[in-house]
């Protein structure tokens, strides 16, 4: 059971934001998929959730093809995403920014509104479900993006930066309930992140990306003694 990306390229106006990178997100795992700005890893998550078609390569879920089909269909069938800008509808309450997630479902509206509660809880932003949307500072709206995440009930949970604006406090608590959520849902988790602490005490495997190709794979251990890691991401990091 996995989500699969066979050697994907994709160009924008003939520049190749991605070359021959393949990438497998196994139910149950989590997967880091890091790198330097510009790497492709975004580009990656839009190809993975059906927001960017490949100009080579291909996508299956559990092993079925997934050509010409787009984005409402991946989330259908268990790919769900986050966004690096969690785009909340601003004048909507919290809850009702989940119960809009939960409209595509054949569920009734008191149903919808129980379940935003639930999922609202389970982020641990419960008091904070009758607040504007606009209102949330940037840790608690990224809590609130995931929480719509998991309204879809995803087999493939794909991570776009959702430690941004955390201090390191509530980043460690991200950490555990990515593990949390894992385990819950039995789903598989790719995380997109910069903060190499959280990256490193989340993730099994990592997958490093760097101008668009693959530079290092393996446990953070193996990454950690990659050269290809050390020159490429860490000396661009430190610069
Ligand atoms: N819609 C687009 N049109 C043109 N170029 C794009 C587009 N999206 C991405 N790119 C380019 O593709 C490359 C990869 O971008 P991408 O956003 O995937 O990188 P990233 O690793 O996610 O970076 P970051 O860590 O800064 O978010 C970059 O050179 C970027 O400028």
């Amino acid at each position: 059971m996995e989500l699969c990306a066979s050697d994907i390229t994709v160009r924008f106006a003939g520049v190749k934001a991605i070359e021959s990178v393949s990438v497998a997100l196994g139910r149950g795992e989590i997967l880091g998929l890091i790198g330097p700005n510009g790497a492709g890893k975004t580009t990656m998550v839009n190809v993975l959730s059906g927001f960017q078609r490949p100009h080579i390569g291909k996508v299956a879920i559990d092993g079925a093809g997934t050509q010409g089909r787009s984005e409402p269909w991946f989330a259908r069938n268990g790919v769900v995403r986050t966004f690096q800008a969690v785009r909340l509808f601003r004048g909507l309450t919290v809850s009702e920014n989940i119960e809009a997630a939960l409209s595509s479902l054949s569920i009734s509206r008191l149903s919808a509104r129980r379940r935003a509660a639930e999922l609202l809880d389970y982020m641990g932003i419960g008091g904070k479900a009758g607040l504007a949307g606009g209102a949330l500072n940037y840790g608690d709206e990224r809590r609130v993006g995931i929480a719509r995440a998991l309204a879809l009930s995803p087999k493939f949970l794909l991570l776009d930066e959702p430690a941004a604006g955390m201090n390191i406090g509530e980043a460690e608590d991200l950490s555990r309930l990515i593990q949390q959520i894992r385990r819950d849902f039995s789903c598989g988790v790719l995380l997109i992140e910069h903060n190499m602490a959280l990256v490193m005490n989340t993730c099994e495997r990592l997958h490093v990306m760097a101008s668009g190709k693959t530079i290092a794979t393996g446990t953070p251990d193996e990454v950690v003694a990659n050269q290809h890691f050390k020159s490429a991401y860490l000396g661009s990091e430190a610069a």
